[in-house]
Formats: structure tokens, sequence, C-alpha cells
């Protein structure tokens, strides 16, 4: 179990929604995956003023908890008034904050980040913010009232993993009381359970699993690597080490002359 603003959950694996080949296999990809926490893009699901009834109606009947997202705000005011929209359209006061600041990287604007931060937690939301792996900028979030903190892996999309998997210990070492999820850039499995064996609480992702040659065949790859890299770090993995070291102890064998 794990728990975000008091709130707990099973699985550690949270899904995107976006960029399925249809319904459908988004349908079959949350079941399979387990997961109990989805994230849905409010500006993409509302474009153009309208609201997909279809596809709200369909998130609701997994009977799983919705995460919306500020996906594609560029701006303090977009994102809080996107969140403000979340907020009455699913009734929940949970938000993944996302205030993108670089056009090829996605990379948040992590000054109006923590800006945006401020005001919702201030106006009562339950705020999961996107971020670097930067640490003043984790300090700053959790100082705005973030009790749960999202560092970026890579740049959403990218499916490159964790490109700096020192700067993700080094958060995890620093906050080692704050759920940590790795949200963006994850790739494969093997990622997964990498950002895992290192103790972080959570994985978020969406490409690699949407964009899969079979989408819930993956989502399922995916769970059990979540799996595996939170026992293997309950475990106590060893650490590298420069020399050999033998596995068969030879002290007390018979020697032949
Ligand atoms: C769906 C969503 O919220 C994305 O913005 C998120 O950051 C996932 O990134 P990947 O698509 O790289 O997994």
């Amino acid at each position: 179990m794990v728990a975000f603003y008091g709130s707990e959950v099973g699985s550690r694996l949270l899904l995107g929604t976006a960029r399925y080949p249809s319904p459908a296999v988004l349908e079959e990809a949350v079941r399979r995956s387990g997961t109990e926490i989805i994230t849905v893009s409010l500006r993409r699901e509302t474009a153009g003023g309208r609201v997909d009834s279809t596809f709200f109606d369909m998130i609701r009947a997994l009977g799983v908890r919705v995460l919306p997202n500020t996906a594609g705000c560029h701006s303090v005011s977009e994102a809080v008034l996107t969140a403000n929209m979340a907020r009455e359209l699913l009734s929940t006061d949970w938000i993944k904050l996302e205030v993108i600041g670089h056009h090829d990287t996605l990379q948040p604007d992590v000054f109006a980040l923590v800006e945006a931060a401020r005001v919702l937690c201030a106006d009562g939301f339950k705020v999961f913010p996107y971020t670097t792996d930067d640490l003043v900028v984790a300090e700053r979030l959790v100082e705005a009232g973030c009790e749960v903190l999202m560092p970026w892996c890579a740049p959403i999309g990218s499916a490159m993993g964790p490109v700096n998997l020192m700067a993700l210990k080094s958060m995890r070492a620093h906050f080692p009381d704050i759920p940590l999820i790795v949200d963006a850039g994850i790739g494969r499995p093997s990622h997964a359970a990498t950002v895992m064996e290192i103790g972080y609480d959570a994985v978020l992702l969406n490409t690699a699993v949407a964009g899969a040659g079979d989408p819930a065949l993956m989502a399922e790859a995916f769970a059990q690597a979540i799996e595996a890299g939170r026992n293997a770090f309950l475990a106590g993995p060893l650490e590298p080490r420069d020399m050999a070291v033998p596995s068969t102890p030879v002290i007390g064998k018979a020697v032949f002359a």
C-alpha cells in the first residue's frame, strides 16, 4: 500500500489515458495494469469548449480514481483555471500540475509551477506537481504545500528512461518522508523497475503503454516490473563493487595438494 494525501492505494502504477489506439484498448490496458489511479488531461478532453461525456462516462465506469492534469498549460493562470475546471467537472481536489516551459523538451517552467502550486494548495487542492529533479525547486514545492513530488526521469514521451539516476537518488535521500512518483520519460518496464529499486514510491507513465504494439500486455508487464522493483528495494539490494568477491567460500574446504 502507498498513500497519497492520506488516500491508500494498492497499485504503484499510475496510468495516463492519452494516445491509445481506441477507447477499448485504453479500457483493457487500465484493467490489465491493475492501476487504481489514471490521469486525464482536462484541456484535451474539453477542447473547443466541448465536454466529451462518452469519454468521461467510460473513465467513470473503470472504477478507478481520476487524477486530472493540466497538460498543455503554459502559464500560472492557465493551470489554475484548468485545475478549477477539473475540480468542478470531476468532483476531486486532486490535480496533477503541469506548467510547460520549454517547447522542445516539454520541461516544466519550474518558476510558474511553484507559483501555481502555491495558489492551488492555498485554495485546498491536493497538488501532484510534475517537476524536474532539481532539489531546490522540490523544496519550494513542499514549502508551497505539496505533499507529493513527481520528478521527471526524461522528457515526456521520449521513452529514454532515467537519464540522471544520481539526481533521482539524491531526491529520494533528501525527501525520505514525501511520496515520490517518477513521472514522464519511462520507456520500458526495466526503467520502471530501476526507479522502484532505488526507493521511489510509484511510477506514472503513458506513452510507453499507449504506444506499445500491444498496450494491454505492456500495461501488465509494467505492473509486474513495478512490483518486482518495489520488492527488490524492500529486500535490500547489494551496492555494486569495484572488485570481484568470490561467491563460493573457500575457507573450510578440503585442499588437494
Ligand atoms: C499523461 C501525462 O500526464 C504525461 O504528461 C506524463 O508526464 C507521462 O509521460 P510519458 O508519456 O513519457 O510516460
